[in-house]
């Protein structure tokens, strides 16, 4: 099947009746078609129990239900194809969007979400993994949504345009010194198209949203481009992105060789954001509440660019580089982001895959245990190649 951009309320039009209200057996259907193709969870989940749970929810919760789901059911390659669109939902919707959790975090038993950010500086050294990793692309971020807020799939022009000025209000009054761009029409702090591709091209700034089917069709990168923008520091090892899958997403990225170093940089962020009085959206048990399932808990990704040439072979063959990071609990992506491509030296962004039930000191050592391994085989590739 061929994906196109679709808009949210285009795609959902597919799954509603004639008075307007939604028609599961029209769902049932959808899920049964993309099942041909590839069974995402959200597909996996809806089972006969969930239609009648969802059936005895209000028209409104009914209507919400579908828009949680619509990433899934507009495109044919999603895992998990499933979106919240209010805090709540994760409590609401929780008889389908619990057991989608537990399996994707392979949660057993009972878990709730803890935090540590105590995280040694001069622990986890690239160096002591290999001497030549010196200057290495570190980042680390969170992502955060605020309390009070529409998650981004649900959220109106206008929502999005007083989010950013509540954001900008907040960054005026801020610690760190930075500056503001936005990608607003009409903006104070509106950028050109040239700046933001700049800034894309040097890994600060997110994507053209509206490239992305499954940001376009669960209502993400509705009303594009207004609300997005991303606040940088002067030093430019901080950032902050307005707008995108969740409306906050603060991270650092710092040049260097110790992990510690970019986790406090991020906690340094984190604090002053928090000083600022914004309160973020947390679950009891979640922990963070993030708009895609896969960020709950830490809603934290920590990631090195790293170059695997050997395991790679010059970057033809990235899924021997995914496999094997898989394994140790890894994820490889491209040099521009998720779906992205490795380069000729098969410059890869590797980070752990876990941010629920386990703590943000949990992955800063996942990372490092696992790039040791990694470099190991890539180092064992290179004498071997060499022998032969
Ligand atoms: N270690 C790193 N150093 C510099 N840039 C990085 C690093 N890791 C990732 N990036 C860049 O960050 C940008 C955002 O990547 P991406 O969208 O995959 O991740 P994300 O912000 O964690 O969000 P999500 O997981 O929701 O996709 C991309 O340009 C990517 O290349």
């Amino acid at each position: 099947m061929e994906q196109k951009i679709v808009f949210k309320e285009e795609a959902r039009k597919d799954f509603l009746d004639a008075d307007g209200n939604v028609d599961f057996q029209k769902v049932q259907a959808r899920w049964n078609e993309l099942a041909k193709v590839k069974v995402s969870l959200g597909n996996k989940y809806f089972t006969p129990e969930v239609v009648e749970q969802v059936k005895k929810l209000s028209a409104a919760d009914q209507h919400r239900f579908l828009d949680v789901m619509m990433g899934g059911l507009a495109n044919d390659d999603s895992s998990v194809g499933v979106y919240a669109t209010r805090p709540e939902d994760y409590d609401v919707f929780s008889f389908y969007l619990q057991p989608l959790i537990r399996d994707y975090h392979k949660i057993e038993g009972e878990t709730k979400q803890e935090h540590d950010w105590n995280i040694p500086v001069d622990e986890y050294l690239l160096t002591k993994i290999d001497p030549k990793l010196e200057k290495v692309s570190m980042r680390a971020r969170v992502a955060r949504n605020v309390k009070g807020w529409n998650l981004p799939p649900l959220m109106s022009k206008e929502e999005r345009i007083n989010f950013e000025n509540k954001m900008v209000q907040a960054f005026e009054n801020f610690d760190i010194k930075g500056k503001y761009h936005s990608l607003t029409p009409g903006h104070k702090n509106q950028i050109t198209q040239e700046q933001a591709d700049e800034l894309i091209k040097r890994h600060f700034l997110f994507n053209d949203m509206t490239t992305d089917n499954h940001l376009t069709s669960s209502g993400v990168a509705s009303d594009w481009p207004y609300g997005r923008g991303i606040w940088i520091s002067d030093d430019e090892t901080k950032m902050i992105w307005v707008g995108e899958e969740d409306q906050l997403r603060i991270i650092s990225i710092v040049q260097g060789n110790d992990l510690g170093k970019v986790d406090q940089s991020l906690y340094q962020l984190l604090t002053g954001i928090e000083k600022s009085g914004l309160e973020f959206a947390e679950h009891p048990v979640y922990g963070v509440v993030t708009t895609c399932p896969t960020n709950m808990g830490t809603g934290k990704r920590q990631s090195i660019l790293g170059k695997f040439p050997n395991i790679t072979n010059g970057g033809k063959d990235e899924k021997k580089l995914k496999d094997i990071a898989r394994q140790f609990g890894l994820q490889a992506r491209g040099m521009g982001g998720e779906h992205s491509a490795m380069d000729h030296e098969g410059t890869a962004d590797i980070s752990p895959s876990a941010r629920f039930g386990v703590t943000e000191a949990v992955v800063t050592r996942r990372l490092y245990e696992g790039l040791i391994k990694l470099y190991e085989i890539e180092a064992q590739l290179g004498k071997e190649q060499q022998q032969a």
